[in-house]
């Protein structure tokens, strides 16, 4: 779902409800007296109307399931049929089976019903499907027969209700194996299935309908996962102010590799290009052989122990380009026993790989990790975190363990806090995969972070002004320099006016 990150507010909640969640916010909303009946009446009438805004009318074959998300497909098809749409309802089970809401809106069908049996129903003229087979009741995977029928069908496109049959809605993987979907059109909240990969890419365009739960009926425990938006730490972005000089807006340290020894000091110059952009009042590039002068950056060739020993360094960060070794994981130690906000990417997190625990015990202050999946996976190797588990609940283990941020990279980021919370990109431009990018990314954090902004702030900032860099940049040929020229006009954006 392509999503405007330009626009100061674009509207959307941003709490993600697991199946869990959403289930206990639709026992209480029975409670106060709202009737799953019309819940699913709202559920499946906006399924088919935003099925007719998609798809001018074709044969379409509604697969329901035995639970509610069948239902919601029973209402989809019954409105269907009504705007004059071909339409074959297919039931997994016997009418007799089904129960409640979902019972009642059977009933009202009043066309012929197939029954699944065997391999499943003959596709005939069939162009669409809506699989309103299981969604947040899902509790084991597919029966064989109906994933082997999904699989054979995928030339069609498909409309899933709430999630694509096989889905986790609260973990983003699939119980064994979920269909691609078209469209998924979703109800009162997104689930973190929704954006988290592969469930992110199985969804395909997201819809999400209000069914009329009022905001204040909310689950009784901690919503842990939320959509990443500037209303989250907006107000902590703040203009130059009159009385500040170049230390009051920060000093970041950054460490650049020997270039004779392979390490690239092209990757810490875009950081601090980055890292300067984004407001940090003075940036030191500290590199262990003379680079040629970049203006306005402070190249110098002390030793790191000196720059770690600077009482006004207000962050650090290392990794670009700084090469695999034990002088980079003693670089980085040095620097995390000060205390001071610090960033670590790349060969920083390399460095550490089979030994972890030794960077998790040597981290004295705030800190943000910014792995992608490699990185990630090599430096949590043999720790605690369980990698076989999927990237919510592995950015989740990792932060908790780590006690520090972690930004796991990819076309779902994900933030993730020490304290449980996980925040989730909604979207970002695919062209940000190219090289450079993540130094970019990782000099946005370290600046915002010198400027004095918390690890959970900068890096949920820096996660989406990084991506509507991207944006701005456009799909095409875009290159890692260009993000940093956009910053200013990005950030000129999300700076609240009230602040100045
Ligand atoms: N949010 C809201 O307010 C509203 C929600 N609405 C809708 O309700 C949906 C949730 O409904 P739900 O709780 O009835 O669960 P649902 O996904 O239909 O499945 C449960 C059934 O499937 C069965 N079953 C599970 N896995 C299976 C498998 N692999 N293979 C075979 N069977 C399997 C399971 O059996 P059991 O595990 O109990 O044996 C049970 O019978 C939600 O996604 C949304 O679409 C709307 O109506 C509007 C209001
Ligand atoms: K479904």
């Amino acid at each position: 779902m392509a999503l405007d990150l330009l626009t100061v507010a674009p509207d959307y909640p941003l709490d993600l409800l697991t199946p869990a969640q959403m289930g206990a916010v639709d026992a209480q909303a029975a409670l106060a007296g709202l009737v799953v009946f019309d819940l699913m009446d709202r559920a499946g009438t906006e399924v088919a109307e935003v099925v007719q805004t998609r798809w001018t009318p074709r044969p379409v074959l509604v697969l329901c399931g035995p639970g509610n998300n069948g239902g919601d497909g029973w209402v989809a098809a019954r409105r269907l049929r009504d705007a004059g749409w071909p339409v074959r309802l297919v039931s997994l089970v016997p009418l007799s089976a089904l129960t409640g809401a979902a019972a009642a809106h059977a009933a009202r069908w009043s066309a012929p019903v197939e029954v699944w049996e065997g391999a499943g129903p003959s596709l005939g003229e069939t162009a669409l499907i809506v699989d309103a087979l299981f969604g947040a009741g899902l509790t084991r995977p597919l029966p064989p027969a109906v994933r082997r029928w999904l699989a054979r069908t995928t030339a069609l496109p498909l409309v899933a209700v709430d999630v694509p049959s096989g889905l986790d809605g609260g973990t983003g993987v699939p119980l064994g194996w979920a269909p691609q979907a078209a469209l998924t059109v979703t109800f009162h909240r997104y689930k973190p299935g929704h954006f988290i990969m592969p469930g992110k890419s199985l969804c395909g365009d997201l819809h999400l309908i209000d069914i009329c739960i009022p905001a204040n009926i909310r689950p009784p425990d901690r919503i842990e996962t939320q959509l990443n938006h500037p209303r989250l730490w907006q107000t902590a972005l703040r203009p130059p102010r009159l009385a500040d000089h170049k230390f009051t807006r920060g000093w970041a340290m950054i460490r650049a590799g020997h270039p004779e020894s392979g390490g690239m000091a092209g990757a810490a110059i875009l950081s601090s290009r980055a890292a300067r952009r984004v407001g940090a009042g003075l940036v030191s590039l500290v590199t262990p052989a003379a680079l040629s002068d970049w203006p306005g950056t402070m190249v110098t060739t002390k030793p790191w122990a000196d720059a770690c020993a600077e009482k006004r360094a207000t962050g650090f960060l290392l990794g670009p380009g700084n090469g695999v070794s034990p002088a980079t994981a003693a670089a980085v130690l040095a620097a995390a026993a000060t205390g001071a906000p610090l960033v670590l990417d790349a060969d920083a997190l390399t460095s550490f790989a089979g030994d972890a625990d030794r960077l998790r015990r040597g981290l004295a202050g705030p800190c943000v990790l910014t792995p992608h999946e490699g990185e990630f996976a090599r430096l949590f190797a043999g720790t605690p975190v369980d990698l076989t588990q999927g990237r919510l609940s592995r950015a989740r283990q990792a932060a908790r363990w780590m006690g520090a941020t972690i930004v796991l990279k990819g076309p779902d980021t994900l933030i993730a806090h020490p304290d449980g919370r996980v925040i989730v990109q909604p979207w970002a431009p695919p062209a940000l995969a190219t090289a450079g990018s993540g130094d970019v990314l990782a000099g946005i954090i370290l600046g915002l972070m010198a400027l004095g902004i918390s690890a959970s702030d900068a890096a949920a900032a820096g996660v989406w002004l990084h991506a509507a860099a991207g944006q701005r940049a456009g799909a095409h040929g875009m290159i890692a320099e260009d993000l940093v020229d956009f910053l200013p006009e990005i950030l000129d954006k999300f700076i609240e006016k009230s602040l100045y």
